[in-house]
């Protein structure tokens, strides 16, 4: 019989690193990241924007910035609880990011109760917060990787062959 799709956790790299699945492969993170120093609750990146991820000219996207602290946040939560995915996430950007230019995140537990888990997030760099952010997470459902894949099947297709949101 198949292996659940939920089956799946995030063990360490034969480098030792935490990696999303996109990443796993390459044995590196591609955003950049790297586990500094870790805590109970609270856990201290290393953070370096490659070129790749510049929006305007030889600054970070900002869609860069909230993989990062996606990526963060779980790893704190991951820590406790390996079966995680994110609820909201919520991003203040105060200063442009250069690329390859290292900057430091603390993320850090703030609440778990249950399923429930806020945590928050301080990027800095030479002493500035560039960007702040904090999130929810959820501990995720034994089925949920499962009711996902089976949830678009079920949605009627659209005019235009897309399938309709319900
Ligand atoms: C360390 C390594 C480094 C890095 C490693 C980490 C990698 C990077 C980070 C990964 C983390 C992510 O980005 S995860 C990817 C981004 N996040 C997502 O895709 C989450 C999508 N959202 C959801 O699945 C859901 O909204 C939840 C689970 C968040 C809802 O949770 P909740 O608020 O506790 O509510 P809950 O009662 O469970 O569900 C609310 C309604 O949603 C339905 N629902 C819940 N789950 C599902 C589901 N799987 N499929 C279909 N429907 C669902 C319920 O039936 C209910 O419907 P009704 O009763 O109201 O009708």
């Amino acid at each position: 019989m198949p292996e659940s799709p939920d089956a799946f956790a995030i063990e360490p790299s034969p480098s030792g690193r935490l990696l999303c699945g996109g990443c796993a492969p390459h044995d590196s993170c591609r955003l950049g990241v790297e586990i500094a120093d870790a805590q109970d609750d609270k856990v201290r990146f290393d953070v370096i924007c490659p070129p790749l991820w510049h929006g305007g000219p030889g600054v970070a996207h900002g869609g860069w910035k909230a993989a990062v602290f996606d990526d963060v946040f779980s790893v704190v939560a991951l820590r406790v609880e390996p079966r995680l995915v994110t609820k909201s996430l919520s991003i203040s950007y105060l200063r442009p990011v250069p690329v390859e230019r290292p900057v430091e995140v603390l993320a850090r537990i703030d609440r778990h109760a249950g399923r429930q888990w806020k945590v928050s997030a301080d990027m800095t760099l030479a002493g500035m917060v560039p960007a702040i952010a904090r999130t929810e997470l959820r501990t995720r459902h034994p089925h949920h990787v499962a009711r996902h894949e089976a949830w678009p099947a079920r949605q009627p297709m659209s005019h235009n062959g897309s399938r309709a949101e319900s």
